[in-house]
């Protein structure tokens, strides 16, 4: 029988905080600084190196590594590879995020290429997950234009086929490790509203499993928390202008306790 248990999520709130990860990320220019501030406010330390001359010697001193295919060119293609090959070799997690990968023939080979160095996490939306599987889906650019429920079967074949776990996100993110499937209920929808919210959230993913957390629960445990900053957030902004700066304030300020009682996650 599957086992539909899962840890509360506050206790890993608790040790990323108090391991305070170094978080290497090569990611879009749209994401970096946003990205950073999330990182940052969640208690982690992000670092945005890029240049294939010091990738894999930075990887080699990172806690985690995040790659992200939104701005991509070839150049910076060989960097993600050197850097996912390095921080394998240092025995750390990685987490990839396939951007727009239904989008152009040169993001999916780049994507194909990333997948064979078996990220520990893939998180994308529904768009991404079918296109990276395999599916066809293109999705709108960066935004997904498929229901999660769409993505599912597509995320446990990535599972199974990388050996990783598989996040899909979007009203009600799911996540799995190929045989697991999980729901993450928290968010809300001005996180939508927002550039690079999905894109930072790879960081706090990367953040949570680094220190060999063990990948599926402390996914989760960033979704719920990242989600459940949002709700906060939202009941103290009028609009995504406001929502940034309140959505920083809620993750730097939630504690574990609250974690444990905002996180709304099932087995699905
Ligand atoms: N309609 C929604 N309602 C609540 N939360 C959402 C909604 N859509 C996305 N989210 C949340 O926003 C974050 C970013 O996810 P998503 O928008 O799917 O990523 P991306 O920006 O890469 O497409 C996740 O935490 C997800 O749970
Ligand atoms: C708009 C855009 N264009 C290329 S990358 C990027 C950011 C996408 O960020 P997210 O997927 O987190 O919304
Ligand atoms: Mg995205």
């Amino acid at each position: 029988m599957e086992d539909t248990r899962h840890d509360p999520a506050g206790p890993y709130l608790a040790q990323m905080r108090a391991q305070a990860p170094l978080v290497h990320n090569i990611t879009n220019f749209v994401a970096m600084n946003t990205m950073a501030n999330v990182l940052l406010a969640a208690g982690a330390s992000p670092a945005m190196v890029h240049a294939r001359e010091e990738v894999a010697e930075f990887a080699a001193l990172a806690q985690a590594l995040t790659v992200n295919v939104g701005t991509i060119d070839p150049i910076w293609a060989e960097a993600m590879e050197q850097a996912a090959q390095a921080i394998r070799a240092a025995g750390r997690p990685w987490v990839l995020d396939p951007v727009g990968v239904g989008a152009t023939r040169f993001r999916r080979a780049v994507c194909d290429r990333l997948l064979r160095l078996r990220p520990d996490v893939i998180r994308g939306n529904a768009s991404e997950i079918l296109a990276l599987a395999g599916g066809g889906a293109t999705g709108r650019g960066a935004d997904s234009a498929d229901p999660v429920e769409a993505a599912l079967e597509a995320a446990r074949d990535l599972a199974r086929r990388t050996g990783g776990v598989v996040a899909v996100s979007g009203p009600v993110d799911h996540v799995t490790d190929g045989t697991q499937v999980f729901r993450v209920a928290n968010g809300h929808p001005l996180m939508t509203r927002v550039t690079a919210l999905g894109c930072a959230l790879n960081g706090v993913i990367a953040a949570f499993v680094a220190d060999d957390r063990p990948a599926l629960p402390a996914t989760l445990a960033a979704l719920a928390y990242y989600g459940a900053a949002g709700e906060h957030a939202a009941r103290h902004a009028s609009g995504p202008g406001g929502f940034q700066i309140a959505f920083l304030d809620a993750l730097h300020a939630m504690t574990p306790d609250q974690l444990s009682a905002a996180a709304r996650i099932s087995a699905a």
